[in-house]
């Protein structure tokens, strides 16, 4: 897979707020990249820019081989967005806020109608065509958002948190459709989430805080470095289990009833529990998620289990 975005020390400031610091990374073609951070990490100023909304102050950025400043124009009709608020208007039709936008890429009459019939088919939202926007659902309303930045047949998808706010079954809904775009439509997707278990389906992961980059990988390899696995004992004998926990120089809490020790990986639970078989009543073993090692980067340090 080549690379789709290539950027480069981009900095953004608002007055005395350092926005985005200087910040490098890379999205791959056809990749799904989920760009994350706390709120006010600088997520939406770096969509921003890269959209070609607002001027970067510094550094540079390729998009689909096209330079960020330079060739703005071509850029635009490479890319999709759904911003965070929707830009629809609420009293036009779907189809008719399509039709809209096709023709401001200059798909007017048959092509535009056919433009607008693809980029509705591809988020499933056919059956929406002639609803007025305004008096859509939720989950409706974010597939029209994300029809109405497909219009143009974009190579890159930009999704500015497209799932928030969302009840759990549409979420899912929501975010079954962008997976198919990524992964039968052969679209880079470029996203912001606050939903972990979003960007645990990520094909790559950036981290920012305070407008820098904060960690890179894969979710694998993020989880391989900052994941930690947890295993909880259920004691038999307690005097006992904390005995043997001592002498196999092992750390753990003890919130309620059970024991809570931090593994580096799963395995690392296998001679633990031969060792205190005969002390449990039970025991369970729980993989690290992306919440932990989100957390851990963001919190630079190490969580208790
Ligand atoms: N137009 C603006 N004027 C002044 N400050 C701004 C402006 N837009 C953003 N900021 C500030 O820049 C910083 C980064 O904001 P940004 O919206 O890029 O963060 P974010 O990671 O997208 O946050 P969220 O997850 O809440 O959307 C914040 O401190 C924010 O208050």
């Amino acid at each position: 897979m080549s690379e789709i975005i290539e950027v480069q020390g981009l900095k953004k400031h608002y007055g005395p707020i350092e926005a985005v610091r200087g910040i490098d990374f890379s999205v791959r073609r056809g990749e799904l990249f989920a760009f994350l951070g706390q709120n006010g990490a600088g997520k939406s100023t770096t969509i921003s820019m890269l959209t070609t909304q607002i001027a970067p102050d510094g550094g540079r950025a390729e998009v689909d081989g096209c330079l960020l400043g330079r060739e703005n124009g071509a850029i635009r009709r490479k890319i999709g967005v759904v911003f965070q608020e929707s830009l629809l208007d609420g009293l036009l039709s779907v189809e008719e806020n399509l039709l809209a936008r096709a023709a401001l890429y200059g798909l007017r009459g048959e092509r535009g109608r056919e433009a607008a019939r693809a980029a509705m088919a591809a988020v499933g939202a056919l059956d929406l065509k002639d609803r007025r926007y305004g008096r859509l659902s939720g989950g409706q309303r974010r597939r029209a958002d994300i029809a109405r930045a497909l219009v143009h047949r974009p190579e890159i998808l930009f999704l500015d948190e497209p799932t928030t706010g969302l009840d759990p079954q549409t979420r899912k809904a929501v975010w079954e459709t962008v997976r198919a775009l990524q992964r039968e439509g052969g679209m880079t997707v470029f996203l912001t989430t606050h939903y972990m278990e979003e960007a645990a389906q990520a094909d790559a992961v950036t981290v920012i805080g305070d407008g820098a980059v904060l960690e890179q990988g894969t979710p694998g390899e993020l989880k391989a470095r900052y994941g930690r696995d947890k295993l909880y004992l259920s004691p038999r004998d307690a005097d006992a289990l904390e005995g043997v926990l001592r002498q196999m120089g092992l750390a753990y809490t003890k919130p309620r009833r059970r024991y809570h020790l931090a593994l580096g990986s799963t395995l690392e639970a296998i001679p633990i529990l031969e060792r205190c078989r005969d002390l449990l009543d039970g025991a369970e073993l729980i993989g690290g998620t992306m919440d932990d090692v989100f957390l851990q980067i963001i919190e630079g340090g190490e969580r208790p289990c």
